[in-house]
């Protein structure tokens, strides 16, 4: 059987790599039985220019490619899956998880600074609350400066970077998605979850379908393929954290979950952080996963979001409004 399916994709630079990857993937997977077809969908996010807050948060660019998935004008959506709203979306379900690329988010800066070195005072771009509130709680004296636009732009706005003159000492990008774009020269100091805890389900893609499809049809097949179980498993529990927490990506929440190599113990580790930088809540809790290991790694993300809601998570980060 010969199935003809079309990828939908954003067309920023990052989006059209990450469903380049995901595409090839179906292509070799497919094993002959899968002709591929990429779509480009405009969304909310790529139109208008406000701060991400503003927008309503990574949402709007997701939102266009799940209409583009629902109407049947393509068949597969690829998302940079820290950017899915946590909420079930009706009649989609998540297909495959490839593999993870490094989480960790990066710095660059001018002259090859790391975050250490940085002068006092220094301006640093990130449009991330999250990153923002790390920054601050490792160098409380740095200038955090409110930028968005796509990875190049951000780029750009480094001071001696090839774009232009540059108003900032250094912006912070999620070392995945310089990876994927081949930019990691850029990079001057890649992060530890210890200084800077990344977003929940970062570095990670995911793969949406419509829901029911044929078990044995050629995409599902390819899709069962392409799924790696470790990636999936330990971002079930970053957003099930996330969810718990109900605060939404633009929440200064960071987590990582990562599965043993005995390929059932599950360790998640998370932090909260008061927006200023001020103060840090950081637990982790590990699981065994049973033989419904989706259900147990949503349950290990539930437990230590209530761990950290118990330990004042919600006046921490003004998350009252979410409890
Ligand atoms: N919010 C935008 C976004 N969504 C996914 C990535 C990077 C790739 C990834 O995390 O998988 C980025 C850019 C960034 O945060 O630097």
């Amino acid at each position: 059987m010969l199935q003809h399916v079309r990828v939908g994709t954003r067309a920023s630079a990052l989006a059209l790599t990450q469903t380049g990857h995901v595409v090839d993937a179906l292509a070799v997977l497919g094993r002959g039985d899968l002709t591929l077809e990429t779509v480009h969908v405009r969304t909310e996010g790529d139109r208008l220019t406000g701060s991400l807050q503003s927008l309503g948060g990574t949402g709007v660019f997701v939102a266009a490619l799940r209409d583009a998935l629902l109407d049947g004008r393509c068949d597969v959506a690829v998302h940079s899956l820290k950017d899915l709203p946590t909420g079930e979306a009706d009649g989609l379900v998540l297909g495959a998880v490839p593999p993870r690329e490094d989480p960790a988010d990066a710095l660059c800066a001018r002259d090859g600074l790391t975050l250490d070195l940085l002068p006092p005072g220094a301006r640093v771009g990130t449009g991330s609350p999250r990153r923002a509130a790390q920054l601050l709680a490792a160098r409380p004296d740095l200038d955090v400066v409110d930028i968005r636009g796509n990875v190049d732009t951000r780029l750009g706005r480094v001071a001696g970077s090839a774009a232009g003159p540059g108003d900032l000492d250094a912006v912070v990008l999620a070392r995945a998605g310089l990876a994927r774009l081949g930019r990691l020269d850029a990079v001057t100091e890649a992060f530890g979850p210890d200084v800077m805890s990344p977003a929940p389900g970062q570095g990670a893609l995911a793969v949406e379908v419509r829901a029911g499809l044929d078990p044995e049809e050629p995409l599902a097949r390819a899709l069962r393929a392409l799924d790696h179980r470790p990636t999936h498993l330990a971002v079930l529990a970053e957003r099930a954290l996330l969810g718990r927490l109900e605060a939404g990506c633009a929440a200064p929440i960071g987590a990582t979950a990562c599965l043993a190599d005995d390929g059932r113990t599950l360790l998640l580790d998370a932090v909260i952080v008061r927006p200023d930088g001020g103060a840090t809540l950081r637990r982790a809790l590990t699981a065994t996963l049973g033989s419904d290991s989706a259900a147990d790694a949503r349950a290990l993300g539930a437990r230590l979001a209530d761990l950290l809601l118990d330990a004042g998570a919600a006046d921490l980060a003004a998350l009252g409004a979410a409890r």
